[in-house]
C-alpha cells in the first residue's frame, strides 16, 4: 500500500520573509533613463524618497512532493503556481531595488504570466487527468503578450468570478479560503489606490511623523504585502479545488497555529 504522502508544504514557499530593504536613496524614478511616466502604475514617491525604508514581500519558491511521481502530472499546473508567484517577488524585489526600467518588466511581466497560470489552473480545474486545455492556453497566450494594468484588472475579475462560481454552486465548504483570499487580495488593491491617489500627501506626513510610524505609512509596501497573503491563499484554493476534484482528500492545516497549509492525503491504492 502507498503511504507516501503528497504534503504541499507551501508555507515554504511563502514564509514571507518581509525584507526589509534600502530602495535606491535619493534616487527619482522619473529621473530614470527611457521613463516614460505615463507608464508608472505606482507611487514613485513612495520608493525613491529619502533614506525611506520600504517593506517588500519577498517570496521565496519551494515546494515538497512526497509522492508518486504518477499523480504530480494531474496536479502539474497547481504545482507551478508557487514557482510564478516566486517570480513575482523576486522581480518586484530587483525592481524596487534598482527603480530601472527594465527591472520594472521582470516586476511586470511575471505579474501577467502567474496570474494567466492562475486563470488556467482554476479554469480548466474539472478537467480529467492529465489532459492539456490547448484552446485555453493560446487564448492566454495571446492575453499574456498585453501588459497592462487593465489586462491584468480583467484576468484577476475572471478569477474572482470563477472562484465564486466555483464556491457557491460546486464546493459551498471552500467559501471560507476563497473569501479570505479575496477580502485579502482587495483590501491590498485598496491600499494600492491610496497610495496612488494620495501620494504627495503620504510623503509630506512622512516628513512629520517618526520613522517607525512613517514606514506603516508606505501603502504600496503594504499592497505587496496583502497581495502576496491574497495569493498564496488563493493557490491553497485552487489545489484543493483540484483534489477535491481527483476525489483526494485535502485539508488546510494552520502550521504553529497561524499559517494555513494545504495537506494532501495519500492516494489508497489497495
Ligand atoms: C478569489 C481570489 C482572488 C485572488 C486573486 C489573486 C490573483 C493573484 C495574481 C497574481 C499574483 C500577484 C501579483 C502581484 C503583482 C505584484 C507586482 C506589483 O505590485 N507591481 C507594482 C509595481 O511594483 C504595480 O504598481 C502593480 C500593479 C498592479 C495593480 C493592481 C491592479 C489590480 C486590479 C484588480 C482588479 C480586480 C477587479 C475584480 C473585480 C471583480
Ligand atoms: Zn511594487
Amino acid at each position: 500500500m502507498c503511504t507516501s504522502v503528497l504534503q504541499w508544504t507551501a508555507s515554504r514557499l511563502t514564509v514571507c520573509s518581509l525584507s526589509h530593504y534600502l530602495c535606491c536613496l535619493n534616487r527619482e524614478h522619473c529621473q530614470q533613463p527611457n521613463h516614460d511616466p505615463s507608464s508608472s502604475i505606482w507611487c514613485p514617491a513612495d520608493v525613491s524618497e529619502r533614506p525611506g525604508v520600504s517593506v517588500h514581500l519577498f517570496l521565496p519558491g519551494s515546494s515538497r512532493l512526497v509522492e508518486p511521481y504518477p499523480t504530480v502530472p494531474s496536479f502539474l499546473p497547481q504545482l507551478t503556481c508557487p514557482l510564478w508567484l516566486s517570480a513575482v517577488g523576486v522581480g518586484s524585489w530587483c525592481f524596487h531595488m534598482t527603480l530601472l526600467y527594465e527591472m520594472q518588466l521582470l516586476d511586470e511581466l511575471p505579474m501577467i504570466y502567474s496570474t494567466c497560470v492562475f486563470v488556467y489552473c482554476l479554469y480548466e480545474c474539472f478537467k480529467q487527468e492529465k489532459t492539456v486545455g490547448l484552446i485555453p492556453i493560446t487564448l492566454l497566450f495571446v492575453f499574456s503578450m498585453s501588459v497592462s494594468l487593465v489586462m491584468y484588472g480583467v484576468l484577476v475579475a475572471c478569477l474572482v468570478m470563477r472562484s465564486i462560481f466555483i464556491v457557491t454552486w460546486v464546493y459551498p465548504w471552500l467559501r471560507p479560503l476563497c473569501y479570505a483570499s479575496l477580502a485579502i487580495f482587495m483590501l491590498g488593491f485598496l491600499l494600492w489606490n491610496i497610495d496612488n491617489i494620495f501620494c504627495e500627501q503620504l510623503r509630506t506626513s512622512r516628513r512629520v511623523l517618526p520613522p517607525g510610524l512613517g514606514v506603516l505609512t508606505q501603502f504600496h509596501a503594504w499592497w505587496h504585502i496583502f497581495t502576496g497573503l491574497g495569493s498564496y491563499l488563493h493557490i491553497l484554493l485552487s489545489l484543493q479545488i483540484r483534489s477535491t476534484f481527483l476525489k483526494r482528500r485535502a485539508k488546510v492545516k494552520f502550521l504553529c497555529g497561524v499559517w494555513p497549509t494545504l495537506h494532501i492525503e495519500p492516494q489508497r491504492t489497495s
